[in-house]
């Protein structure tokens, strides 16, 4: 479902005389429908520098990143479009959002974006805010203001709105109580029962244990550190 074979990534710093750091080599990953696939390795290692590839947010230098029949090394931007509405999530740390849009349209938006009807789609939005504890007074509200741990709720509803058979979580459990917390691991063992490939960062090391069937360590990946 995705599948990383000889991923290179570097980077090039225009504002310092065009210097190329070469920041991943070899990079070589599949994951398979059910799977979980945990990223570790210490800070700078590479583990969202990765997550970013896979979203296509990143240019390749080499090597090839199939995600659900799509090369996003190769995809023009078109098509990564069409890879993230229907067959890629991605939950980040960060919510953005548009100002002004209430919370429970940007949950819904994944959905009326695949052509659901708005109806369903705001359905299926209100029972995830609603099994993830976010406070019906705050649906009609745009998450801008929102605490830290709401707004990361919002991000998650919106993530696991449409079961995408890829999907990548950055932190998802980050800044949440214990009973949200088991809820999202909850939710991420529900995409695994349906044949979800995901990959993610966790450092929430229980978290981790318990959702993740393998892990692996980027530093693998850094230039000059292999073998
Ligand atoms: N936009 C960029 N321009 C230049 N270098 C970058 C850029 N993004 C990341 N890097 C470099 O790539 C390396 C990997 O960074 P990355 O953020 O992927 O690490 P990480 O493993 O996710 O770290 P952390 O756990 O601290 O978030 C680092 O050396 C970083 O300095």
């Amino acid at each position: 479902m995705i599948r990383l074979r000889g991923v290179a990534k570097t980077f090039t710093l225009h504002n310092q005389g065009g210097a190329v750091i070469e920041v991943m080599a070899g990079a070589t990953l599949a994951v398979a429908a059910g799977e979980c696939v945990g990223l570790v390795g210490a800070s700078g290692a590479g583990k969202s520098t990765l997550m970013r590839m896979i979203y296509g947010n990143y240019l390749t230098a080499a090597g090839t990143i199939e995600v659900a029949g799509t090369d996003v090394s190769r995809a023009d931007p078109r098509e990564i479009v069409a890879l993230r509405r229907d067959r890629l999530g991605y939950v980040s740390q960060f919510l953005r959002v548009l100002p002004r849009v209430p919370a429970l349209d940007v949950v819904a938006e994944p959905l009326i974006a695949l052509g659901r009807p708005e109806e369903e789609a705001r359905t299926r939005a209100a029972a995830l805010l609603a099994r993830l504890r976010l406070p019906e007074r705050l649906w009609s509200l745009s998450p801008t203001t929102f605490s830290g741990g709401e707004q990361q709720r919002v991000n998650i509803a919106r993530g696991f709105a449409h079961p995408f058979p890829a999907l990548l979580l950055d932190e998802p459990t980050a800044s949440l109580d214990a009973l949200n917390r088991e809820t999202v691991l909850t939710l991420i063992e529900e995409a695994k029962d349906r044949g979800a490939a995901i990959v993610g960062i966790f450092h929430d090391e229980g978290a981790r244990e318990r959702v993740c069937d393998r892990l692996i360590d980027v530093t693998g990946f850094t230039p000059g550190r292999e073998g």
